[in-house]
């Protein structure tokens, strides 16, 4: 298959094709994932929780992620492979392009950092220098601390108004992709219909452009806890390619996320 390319991932959210996507952490899922039509890979600093047991994406590093990512661009070399910038990699505009390029080096085709406001400029300043940035914005699990926990962002009228100027924001600064996590569905949907660039969704409901899941959620391996948006393809499935075979098309036909891995209001 052709490589994928943020044009192409734009085009798609202007011809109405959903983008599905999954996260992956090692060669032999990024060559499956590629093989049944996922359209993106990130290499997710969740990597903290299911590939090292931490209850935190915090104690991740960035070395960590360029490690997984080499594995990923390794096993899907045309794959377009999405990096995070873990905690407290990109404090500053400077410390960000120099994290990031770590990342670049790995194989990674875009990076993705949590945050509105504070990072319009870190996030002008990696595009200005060649780097390729998804913003992320609603629930953000490098904030947990802050948050009190894995809550739904933007329930309220002023906390939604907020998060659709953040979003506009960080695309006017050179954003080209905008990950929303755990907001309600409503708020998505004008997210982005205000938007041009595409918006991938993880429980914010089915109007986004795309949907994205941690990889070992949409196969039941996350036993520690289950948050709404998840849903076990395996179980429908006879094996790891018919799991995500059936997700790319549930995605695609817009079935999932159905109202019961959505949040209302
Ligand atoms: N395996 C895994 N999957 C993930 O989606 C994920 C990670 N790890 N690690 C980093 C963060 C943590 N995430 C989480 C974790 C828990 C909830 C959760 O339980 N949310 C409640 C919301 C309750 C409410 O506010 O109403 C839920 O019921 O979904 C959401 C996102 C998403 N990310
Ligand atoms: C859940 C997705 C969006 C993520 O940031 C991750 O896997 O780390
Ligand atoms: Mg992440």
């Amino acid at each position: 298959m052709a490589a994928m390319t943020i044009a192409k991932l734009a085009k798609m959210k202007a011809d109405g094709e959903k983008i599905a996507s999954l996260t992956a952490y090692d060669a032999s899922f990024a060559k499956l994932f590629a093989q049944q039509g996922v359209d993106f890979m990130l290499v997710g600093d969740s990597l903290g929780n299911v590939v090292l047991g931490e209850s935190s994406t915090l104690p991740v590093t960035v070395n960590d992620v360029a490690y997984h990512t080499r594995a990923v661009r390794n096993g899907a070399p045309d794959a377009f492979v999405m990096a995070d910038m873990p905690f407290m990699s990109y404090a500053t505009p400077q410390q960000a392009c120099q994290e990031a390029a770590k990342l670049m080096r790995a194989g990674a085709n875009m990076v993705k950092l949590e945050g509105g406001d504070w990072l319009l400029d870190t996030i002008r300043q990696l595009v200005e220098r060649s780097v390729p940035v998804c913003a992320h914005l609603g629930l953000l699990p490098q904030s947990v601390n802050v948050l009190g926990g894995y809550k739904v962002q933007g329930k309220e009228a002023s906390a939604a108004e907020n998060t659709l100027r953040q979003a506009l924001a960080l695309q006017e600064a050179g954003a080209q992709l905008l990950v929303l996590e755990c907001v309600p569905s409503s708020l998505a949907k004008r997210i982005t219909e205000a938007l041009d660039i595409p918006t991938i969704g993880i429980g914010a409901g089915p109007d986004c452009d795309g949907q994205i899941l941690v990889m070992h959620d949409m196969l039941g391996m996350n036993s520690d806890y289950l948050p709404k948006f998840v849903k076990d393809f395996l179980a429908e499935a006879n094996d790891l390619a018919g799991a995500v075979d059936l997700y790319v098309k549930q995605v695609k036909e817009g079935s999932f996320p159905g109202p019961e891995h959505s949040f209302k209001g």
